[in-house]
């Protein structure tokens, strides 16, 4: 799927799905966030980078208006972020699970038809065929009945990337997706990742900047400040502004692994 589709016919402007204009913000005396302006159209695949304490999750807060700016202006999809979120998909970043959760894989896509069951209270013949349609896409159709804690993490992501998908948002939103799976997994969730790319507007967090440089049309480099890359074009430099000079990039494309290898081969930074 090429990166234009999703985006409308050529001659129509894409619509603005996120857009900060001059957002500063602190918690208390320290800024966090300094004058940070990006937009994020629709169709994108944007992935937000930065250091530990970058600013990475507040920025998620803001876009999904839990925290207010102290300064500058924040539009989702051209509203208030609280008129909005409820068109955004939230994938957590992988959290311990109770493995007594009493709930199977089919209960928890068909959260993310919540908003959307009739008003007697029952979950419609829709919504089950939304929610295995979400499962085939993660790849996971077949395990509607499993218990949920007794799937792999990388599958319990997958399953959380389906009920975003059955919510039938307009932005998916993930938080570091990969941050406790294993390699296989990892490049399992890229994998999909990459083949929703065009068919969803995407905004994932990433310490990955491999991944990310292969996978995002825009990358948002925050540390307080923001800078802005279009894909791909991330350098070493850039790197090592951003998570000081020892980081090691570490590459494993997921779509090419020879070509970014030539490209990038032990990028160090
Ligand atoms: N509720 C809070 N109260 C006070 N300070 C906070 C709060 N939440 C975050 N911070 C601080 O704000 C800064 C940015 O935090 P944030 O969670 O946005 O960073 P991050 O880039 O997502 O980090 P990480 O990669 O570690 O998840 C950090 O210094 C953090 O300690």
């Amino acid at each position: 799927m090429s990166d234009n589709e999703g985006r409308g016919a050529p001659s129509t402007e894409p619509l603005s799905v996120v857009n900060f204009e001059d957002v500063s913000f602190g918690y208390g005396e320290d800024r966090v966030l300094e004058s940070v302006s990006f937009e994020i159209l629709q169709g994108d695949f944007a992935a937000i980078i930065g250091p530990n304490g970058g600013g990475k999750t507040t920025i998620l807060k803001l876009i999904l208006g839990l925290l207010i700016p102290d300064e500058g202006r924040i539009r989702l999809f051209d509203s208030p972020s609280e008129e909005a979120r409820k068109r955004v998909g939230y994938v957590p970043q992988y959290t311990l699970f109770d493995p007594l959760f009493p709930a199977t894989v089919e209960d928890v896509v068909l959260m993310g038809r919540l908003g959307a069951k009739s008003r007697l209270g029952f979950f419609r013949r829709e919504d089950r065929r939304i929610a295995a349609s979400a499962l085939k896409t993660v790849g996971l159709e077949g395990l509607e009945k499993r218990p949920f804690p007794a799937l792999s993490g990388g599958q319990r992501q997958r399953v959380l990337i389906a009920r975003a998908l059955a919510s039938e948002a307009d932005l998916l939103i993930l938080d570091e997706p990969t941050s406790n799976v294993d390699r296989t997994a990892e490049k399992e969730i890229y994998t999909l990742l990459g083949s929703l790319k065009g068919e969803k507007t995407i905004l994932l967090v990433s310490h990955d900047t491999a991944v990310v440089s292969n996978l995002a049309d825009t990358i948002l480099c925050i540390n307080r400040t923001l800078a802005r890359h279009p894909g791909c074009e991330l350098t070493g430099e850039d790197l090592g502004k951003l998570y000081g000079d020892d980081m090691k990039l570490v590459l494993h494309d997921i779509h090419n692994e020879a070509s970014a290898a030539s490209a990038k081969e032990d990028s160090t930074c």
